[in-house]
């Protein structure tokens, strides 16, 4: 079995729009490990979504793939395959949660017609598999099987967030991708969230992809970051090596602009300015406008990707220099 379980290549994505392509993801490659957790990082609208879905292989208007590729576990090459053969793997191999699903659960089916629904399609029938059920519902911690007599709001957020997890995990894929899992959350119910993904991907040994815009929650659950910016992963790598020393500035500026019990009091560094948007989008470095440390060459074409380790890269010219500027500037 390959140790990658989803490798994307130079994959370049846009929407069709009045004004033709707009691109949005912009040569991203990224190796993703089996059986870990990744986190994908990244304010809104750099493209997150965008990735995730593509790696599903939802390819619809107006998302157009100009050019690219996806292999998931090694063999299935999503950009190729037909709808059929998608759908085949979808849920058995690999699972996909949107962003606020557990607020699209049909509110007018009870959580059982929800699971019937799911097995049907996938040609298997619900009470012949009701064990297949059960044991869905007590990995996500729902050992009350009335809860499969519910509708959807007689539920708490966090049992809605379960009954998800359960569906997505219910034909037992090898991986499994989130988009913003916690959001909508409390706080208490987004850290039992988040202790139950973790114990769940231990037990299964599940490769986990974790979308989100809240890069201290993923710092606190993931083994490896990648870190999104204006449609392209700028850093990618293992979490401690991201938090020790980050490589480009921008996972730096993130970072230091999360607020800590010892940073109160303190003047946290700030990111200047805005993103130019993916239809004026920056010749240099995509995010050398915003850069503290940014030079002329930063802004005149875009940095190479350096790679380190074994799936670790960063996208900057100006790495290491730029860090003897950080001491100057802001510690
Ligand atoms: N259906 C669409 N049609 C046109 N443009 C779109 C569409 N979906 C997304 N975009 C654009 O693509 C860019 C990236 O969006 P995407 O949703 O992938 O970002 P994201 O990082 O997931 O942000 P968020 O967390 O807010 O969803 C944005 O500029 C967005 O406006």
């Amino acid at each position: 079995m390959s140790e990658i379980s989803i490798s994307v290549k130079n994959l370049n994505v846009g929407y069709l729009s009045d004004y033709g392509i707009i691109k949005v993801l912009r040569d991203v490659s990224i190796d993703i490990p089996e059986s870990k957790i990744t986190g994908i990082a990244g304010e809104s609208g750099s493209g997150k979504s965008t990735l995730a879905t593509t790696i599903m292989g939802f390819i619809n208007p107006p998302l157009y793939v100009q050019r690219g590729s996806v292999i998931v576990d090694g063999k299935y090459d999503i950009l190729s395959m037909s709808r059929d053969e998608l759908n085949k793997i979808r849920g058995s191999v690999i699972s996909y949660v949107p962003q606020a699903a557990q607020n699209s659960l049909n509110p007018i089916r009870k959580v059982k017609e929800t699971f019937t629904d799911i097995l049907k399609a996938k040609g298997m029938d619900y009470y012949a598999n009701i064990n297949v059920v059960y044991n869905a519902l007590e990995e996500v911690g729902l050992t009350d099987r009335q809860v499969l007599d519910m509708y959807p709001f007689q539920l708490s957020g966090g049992m809605k967030q379960r009954v998800v997890i359960a569906i997505s995990l219910l034909l037992n894929p090898k991986i499994l991708i989130m988009d913003e899992p916690t959001t909508g959350l409390d706080v208490v119910v987004q850290y039992e969230i988040l202790k139950l993904l973790k114990k769940i991907q231990k037990e299964k040994d599940l490769t986990l992809v974790i979308i989100s815009h809240d890069i201290a929650m993923l710092f606190q659950i993931s083994d490896y970051i990648a870190v999104m910016y204006g449609g392209q992963i700028v850093e990618y790598g293992k979490y401690n090596t991201l938090l020790e020393e980050a490589y480009h500035p921008y996972t730096y500026l993130l970072l230091s602009s999360v607020p800590t019990v010892r940073s109160r009091g303190k003047k946290l560094p700030r990111i200047p300015g805005d993103f130019e948007g993916f239809i004026r989008y920056p010749k240099g470095c995509v995010f050398s406008s915003r850069c503290p440390f940014a030079t002329i060459t930063c802004k005149e074409a875009p940095p190479q990707t350096v790679a380190y380790d074994k799936f670790g890269f960063y996208k900057c010219i100006r790495y290491p220099e730029w860090r003897n500027e950080v001491k100057k500037a802001y510690e």
